[in-house]
């Protein structure tokens, strides 16, 4: 049909085909956002609208001494050897550490101080300098509490959320590396009401409203406790994180003023990833699937 033809009206002889309305449109090749990082914007919301500040998580590979030493952890824990922690070759250790704190480092594991007794063992400088990939964010959250302490005291709330590498058999559910979400309150005089309360509030916001506590243990945490969720689609409880009260023997070496107290709780982002989104293997999530 030309203009000439519309314009003269030949159009009204044509027989014209019925006009289908339940055709399909061509379909949108639209993309999407990867789960993991929807779930991470969702996570970074609620911290933000509770007032935590990010921590600035950019450095995978630490020292043994800010991932484990400064924790309180001892130099022949389990989680310190190479099967579960990947040591790096080069640079094998770490260039430099704040010499006075490193001391009094030393003198908590050896021989105590501040009415703990220590653990009595031959600490190592050696093996505090060796690098590896971070096993836990709670390396950077014992940087952050470091600085707060060269500083006059002020209350703080961070989080962090990033990747985090163990040295693990993998399967179905597990990688060698993951994503840890970690959040803190440093504050005078906090008690473990207050973390019970911060647990309620953050979870409540993920749509978990029933929780229950089993207490638990960790090297740098003393109450710990893991958490437990009431997920009315599976009918069961399920662990949903782990947290506590990080010990006088990690927070007093650093200088925090004696009545300084820090909870803290930490939860993977696979994990609710794959329950909110119903993915049941996590290669299908993250890593290096190849759909052959
Ligand atoms: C080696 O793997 C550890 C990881 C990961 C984890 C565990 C502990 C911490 C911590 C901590 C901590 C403790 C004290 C002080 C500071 C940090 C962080 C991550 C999850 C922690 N977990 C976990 O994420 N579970 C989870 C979380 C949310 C969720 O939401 C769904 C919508 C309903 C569902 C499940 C619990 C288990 O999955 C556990 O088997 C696996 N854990």
């Amino acid at each position: 049909l030309t203009r000439e033809n519309l314009q003269r009206g030949d159009w009204k002889e044509i027989e014209f085909k019925e006009y289908n309305f339940t055709a399909k449109g061509l379909p949108t090749e639209g993309g999407h956002l990867h789960p993991l990082l929807k779930v991470r914007q969702q996570l970074k919301d609620i911290f933000r609208q509770m007032g935590f500040e990010e921590m600035p998580t950019n450095n995978y590979v630490e020292s043994s001494f800010w991932n484990f030493d400064v924790l309180f952890q001892p130099q022949q824990h389990p989680a310190r050897d190479s099967h579960d922690t990947f040591f790096l070759q080069a640079p094998s250790t770490t260039k430099e550490l704040p010499e006075d704190y490193v001391q009094r480092v030393k003198q908590i594991h050896e021989s105590g101080g501040y009415q703990s007794r220590g653990y009595g063992y031959d600490w190592k400088r050696e093996e505090a300098d060796k690098n590896l990939l971070r096993t836990h964010t709670t390396a950077v959250s014992s940087r952050m509490l470091y600085l707060l302490a060269q500083k006059p005291f002020a209350p703080k709330k961070y989080y962090s959320i990033d990747r985090v590498f163990r040295n693990e058999a993998v399967d179905r559910t597990h990688l060698a590396e993951f994503h840890q979400i970690e959040g803190l309150v440093c504050d005078r005089g906090l008690t473990l009401g207050d973390l019970l309360g911060v647990l309620h509030e953050f979870f409540a916001r993920l749509g978990m409203s029933k929780l229950r506590f089993k207490p638990a243990y960790n090297p740098y945490t003393e109450p710990s406790m893991e958490i437990f969720s009431y997920h009315e689609g599976f009918g069961k409880w399920v662990e949903v994180g782990n947290s506590g009260m990080f010990r006088p023997e990690m927070l007093l070496p650093m200088g925090l003023p004696e009545d300084v107290r820090v909870i803290a709780w930490g939860l993977s982002l696979e994990r609710p990833t794959m329950i909110l989104y119903g993915i049941d293997n996590i290669r299908d999530l993250f890593g290096h699937k190849v759909d052959l």
